[in-house]
């Protein structure tokens, strides 16, 4: 989904429910009078809707599955062949098989059925797939008929019904294969699955459709997983106050340029940037060596640990250009021990790999780490969080035993808190992956919570204001210091103009 991240108050639901939740709501539905049939009607009639939108009349084959996710399949199917469209239907199980809605749906459909036999039917003219077999019900791997029949298609486009067959919506991760589709149309609420890696990626172009299930209608439990938003952190940010001084906008220190890392500076340099850009009142960097930077920016030879013991800092980075070592390990701790906002990127995490348990021991304050899936796996091997997993039960486990809020970056970058909600960016321009994009990351939300920010509000915030940034600067050419230099004009459009 190719979002507009400067909008201060793009137009989606922000809640992602499992399947689980997902059935509970169904079921709700329907105690509340909602009948199954008419869901399912609205369902499948928008799938035919969408797919006319997109493509023009052409040979479809509709393969509708054993439960409700086929019913989709077999209304989408009929609104098709209303519409003048040659369509094929393909069942997986005989109609006899069939119960509920999608039974009753099925005896509307008056033309041919193709029952699946064997290594399943010839494509002849097909020309797209609509790919109603499984959807939230799918509870083991597609039957293998099944999935080689669909890896030999896949030059053709495929249309998904509520997720690619075979992809777990609650994780993003399939159930051992999953289909590339072109496009996924989904119904009332997005699942965790059609923003987190793989599943994103396969979804394809995704649509929300709204069948009419009121918002009250909610899952019994806690929903702990949420797509970011600026209403989720907007009122956080704010502007400088009338009576404020540089000392009450917060005081950053940043590790730099240590030896150990040849003297390299420049990510450092780039986080301080991002950091005064986002109202942090002074930046300090703490670096051996003498470095020139914009005036603005103060550079102290002192030692790390002289800096940490003045206790003047509202907020510390550590890892651009620190070195993987020892020292700074040490740092780290000395940081941390002080109970000020701490972030911790790149070289910081690294250098704690196969020891993260003495970093958790030693975490007194807020705390931000931000992983990339490199970093995670080395900082988290050994401890008890699964890394075999997904990304969002990895980022989870790993906040809430760490007691730090992870921001697990990737396409799908997800802030995980220690109370075990995560949020998910929905969308982020690729050319963020580009060398200096973390670095300017980290300072976002250093400065942020140097300001006073909490640490869950500064991450979902950053993340958002660099991706912002990113989309900004445009798909080609960037580089990391077009984003620093973007985000006052980013910050403008969503710091609150009441505030002022
Ligand atoms: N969200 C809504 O309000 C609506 C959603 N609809 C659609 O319904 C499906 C979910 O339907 P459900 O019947 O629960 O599950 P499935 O269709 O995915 O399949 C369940 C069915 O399949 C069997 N099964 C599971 N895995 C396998 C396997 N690997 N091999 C063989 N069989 C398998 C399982 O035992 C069940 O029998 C949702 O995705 C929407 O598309 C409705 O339209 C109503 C509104
Ligand atoms: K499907």
């Amino acid at each position: 989904m190719a979002l507009d991240l400067l909008t201060v108050a793009p137009d989606y639901p922000l809640d992602l429910l499992t399947p689980a939740q997902m059935g509970a709501v169904d079921a709700q539905a329907a105690l509340a009078g909602l009948v199954v049939f008419d869901l399912m009607d609205r369902a499948g009639t928008e799938v035919a809707e969408v797919v006319q939108t997109r493509w023009t009349p052409r040979p479809v084959l509709v393969l509708c599955g054993p439960g409700n996710n086929g019913g989709d399949g077999w209304v989408a199917a009929r609104r098709l062949r209303d519409a003048g469209w040659p369509v094929r239907l393909v069942s997986l199980v005989p109609l006899s098989a069939l119960t509920g809605a999608a039974a009753a749906h099925a005896a509307r459909w008056s033309a041919p059925v193709e029952v699946w036999e064997g290594a399943g039917p010839s494509l002849g003219e097909t020309a797209l797939i609509v790919d109603a077999l499984f959807g939230a019900g799918l509870t083991r791997p597609l039957p293998p008929a099944v999935r080689r029949w669909l890896a030999r298609t896949t030059a053709l486009p495929l249309v998904a019904v509520d997720v690619p067959s075979g992809l777990d919506g609650g994780t993003g991760v399939p159930l051992g294969w999953a289909p590339q589709a072109a496009l996924t149309v989904t119904f009332h609420r997005y699942k965790p699955g059609h923003f987190i890696m793989p599943g994103k990626s396969l979804c394809g172009d995704l649509h929300l459709i709204d069948i009419c299930i009121p918002a009250n209608i909610r899952p019994p439990d806690r929903i702990e997983t949420q797509l970011n938003h600026p209403r989720l952190w907007q009122t956080a940010l704010r502007p400088p106050r009338l009576a404020d001084h540089k000392f009450t906008r917060g005081w950053a220190m940043i590790r730099a340029g240590h030896p150990e890392s040849g003297g390299m500076a420049g990510a450092a340099i780039l986080s301080s940037r991002a950091a005064r850009r986002v109202g942090a009142g002074l930046v300090s960097l703490v670096t051996p060596a003498a470095l020139s930077d914009w005036p603005g920016t103060m550079v102290t030879t002192k030692p790390w640990a002289d800096a940490c013991a003045e206790k003047r800092a509202t907020g510390f980075l550590l890892g651009p250009g620190n070195g993987v070592s020892p020292a700074t390990a040490a740092a780290v701790l000395a940081a941390a021990a002080t109970g000020a906002p701490l972030v911790l990127d790149a070289d910081a995490l690294t250098s704690f790999a196969g020891d993260a348990d003495r970093l958790r021991r030693g975490l007194a304050g807020p705390c931000v780490l931000t992983p990339h899936e490199g970093e995670f796996a080395r900082l988290f091997a050994g401890t008890p969080v699964d890394l075999t997993q997904g990304r969002l039960s990895r980022a989870r486990q790993a906040a809430r035993w760490m007691g730090a809020t992870i921001v697990l970056k990737g396409p799908d970058t997800l802030i995980a808190h220690p109370d075990g909600r995560v949020i998910v960016q929905p969308w982020a321009p690729p050319a963020l992956a580009t060398a200096g994009s973390g670095d300017v990351l980290a300072g976002i939300i250093l400065g942020l919570m140097a300001l006073g920010i909490s640490a869950s509000d500064a991450a979902a915030a950053g993340v958002w204001l660099h991706a912002a940034a990113g989309q900004r600067a445009g798909a080609h050419g960037m580089i990391a210091e077009d984003l620093v230099d973007f985000l006052p004009e980013i910050l403008d459009k969503f710091i609150e103009k009441s505030l002022y």
